[in-house]
């Protein structure tokens, strides 16, 4: 079977003035189906470039990038941004909750991007905060629950839309241990059963025990 994901060679230098820093360096990766993987490795390793270049948020230098059989890193700002709508969930720092809006509000929000009808998208994103044991705090915003319960909205987000696949860099950073487990307990139960591919970026061991695979970077390369 193809991979959902795929990465061949990627490199990405990011450059400020004169300054190069070379953030990946070659990585090959390939993600199937029904995975869970963790990207592990120090800070400055190159985890957050990878995922951002995954998620075609952002353009390798050089390399490939295939997300569901298609090649995505030459496309426009358009096109990616019409294809993370319909295929990658993201559970990112950057892409918090929004202040103003319920959690249900949240977590309909990319189907409202998709322009699917209320009804459905309510129904939609009813059911993932029921996945996640926050259907009762549906009607609060953001700022009433706690921050592994805004965490939980924020994968809710993502699973609303049934991506092909969801990113999540540091899902559990700024989370005590406790929350962070039943945060990564949570995202394990959706990928067993409900088949959701995971990749996501941690430093912390205790998630590590948890996952199906350990991609370790060092130095923007695959450590051996
Ligand atoms: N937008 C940017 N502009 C310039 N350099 C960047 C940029 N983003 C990342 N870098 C550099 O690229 C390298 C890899 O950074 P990256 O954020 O991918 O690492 P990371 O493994 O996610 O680190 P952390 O665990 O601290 O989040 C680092 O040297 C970083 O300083």
């Amino acid at each position: 079977m193809n991979p959902v994901l795929q990465v061949k060679n990627l490199k990405k230098i990011y450059k400020v003035d004169t300054v190069e820093t070379p953030a990946l360096q070659g990585v090959s990766l390939e993600v199937h189906q029904g995975e869970f993987i963790a990207l592990a490795g120090p800070s400055g390793s190159g985890k957050s470039t990878l995922l951002h270049l995954m998620g075609g948020l952002d353009k390798p230098t050089s390399g490939e990038v295939w997300l569901g059989g298609k090649r995505i890193d030459g496309l426009s700002r358009a096109q990616l941004s019409d294809l993370r709508l319909w295929n990658v969930g993201f559970v990112f720092q950057a892409y918090n909750l929004i202040p103003v809006l319920t959690a249900l509000e949240n977590a309909a929000f990319v189907l409202e991007l998709r322009g699917e009808p209320r009804e459905v998208r309510e129904s939609k994103a009813l059911g993932a905060l029921e996945t996640l044991g926050m259907k009762d705090f549906a009607h609060r915003r953001p700022n009433q629950l706690s921050g592994g319960q805004q965490q939980r909205v924020a994968v809710a987000r993502a699973l609303a839309a049934r991506p092909k696949i969801i990113l999540a860099d540091e899902p559990t950073a700024n989370l005590d241990s406790k929350t962070g487990l039943a945060l990564i307990e949570h995202m394990r139960t959706l990928n067993r059963e409900h088949g959701v591919t995971f990749v996501f970026s941690t430093h912390d061991p205790r998630l590590l025990e948890r996952v199906d695979r350990i991609v370790r970077l060092e130095d923007g390369q695959i450590a051996a």
